[in-house]
């Protein structure tokens, strides 16, 4: 399984975070990665963490003001990144432009999406992987593997429907190794996750929570 830590922009240390996770990888055979802000990535990605971007622009180097330039990431450390998460809706040809970014500095790409639907025209984009996060469970602690499995499910078949490279991953409210378990046996190759670890007053003991079934 894939565990891809999303910090967003919460108030915790990106690095202390990242180094717990670090950790954990070294001691599982799932694979953990960190996505904090793009002012955190150099710092993140220095402890040896695999580490995402959040966001990039579908821009090329030039005159563009305010953007995330996918090759500035890549530079930073960054291997992959999220795209059109829940909280940084994209129109579609700008989901097509920020893959096309992101292969172009050689960042794996993860399309978030809202229901089965969703995720069905973003694997016809051909990313790497997608995400099926239900925005009505995000931040809740209520897990969507557990919540609402058919969603999982339908995500799944959506997805393998278009293209079955394309792996599925699920988040929302996910913060147990027991919420894990539940994704991977709905067919999910992987989770993201954000306030379970994110908002935990102990992090490390979040993560170690989190692999320990698997
Ligand atoms: O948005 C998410 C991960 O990208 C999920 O957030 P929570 O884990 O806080 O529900």
């Amino acid at each position: 399984m894939f565990i891809l830590v999303n910090l967003k922009t919460y108030p915790c240390d990106p690095v202390a975070v990242a180094e717990a996770v670090r950790d954990v990888d070294e001691k599982t055979d799932a694979r953990l990665a960190v996505a904090p802000q793009d002012a955190h990535v150099e710092r993140v990605a220095a402890t040896g963490v695999e580490t995402w971007a959040q966001h990039v622009d579908p821009i090329d180097h030039g005159s563009n003001t305010g953007h995330a330039l996918a090759e500035s990431l890549a530079e930073a450390g960054a291997e992959g990144t999220l795209i059109n998460h829940s909280e940084k809706r994209l129109k579609l040809a700008d989901i097509d432009g920020s893959i096309r970014a992101a292969e172009r500095a050689g960042l794996e790409t993860i399309v978030c999406a809202n229901n089965p639907a969703q995720i069905g025209a973003s694997a016809a984009l051909g990313p790497d992987a997608v995400a099926v996060e239900p925005p009505e469970l995000i931040g809740t602690g209520t897990p969507v593997s557990q919540a609402d499995p058919d969603v999982v499910e339908d995500a799944v078949d959506a997805a393998d429907g278009v293209d079955d490279d394309v792996s599925v991953l699920c988040g929302a409210g996910i913060s147990t190794g027991e919420d894990v378990v539940s994704a991977a046996d709905l067919g999910a190759e992987g989770v993201l996750l954000a306030s379970g670890v994110a908002k935990a007053d102990d992090p490390a003991a979040a993560l170690a929570d989190l692999v320990d079934p698997l």
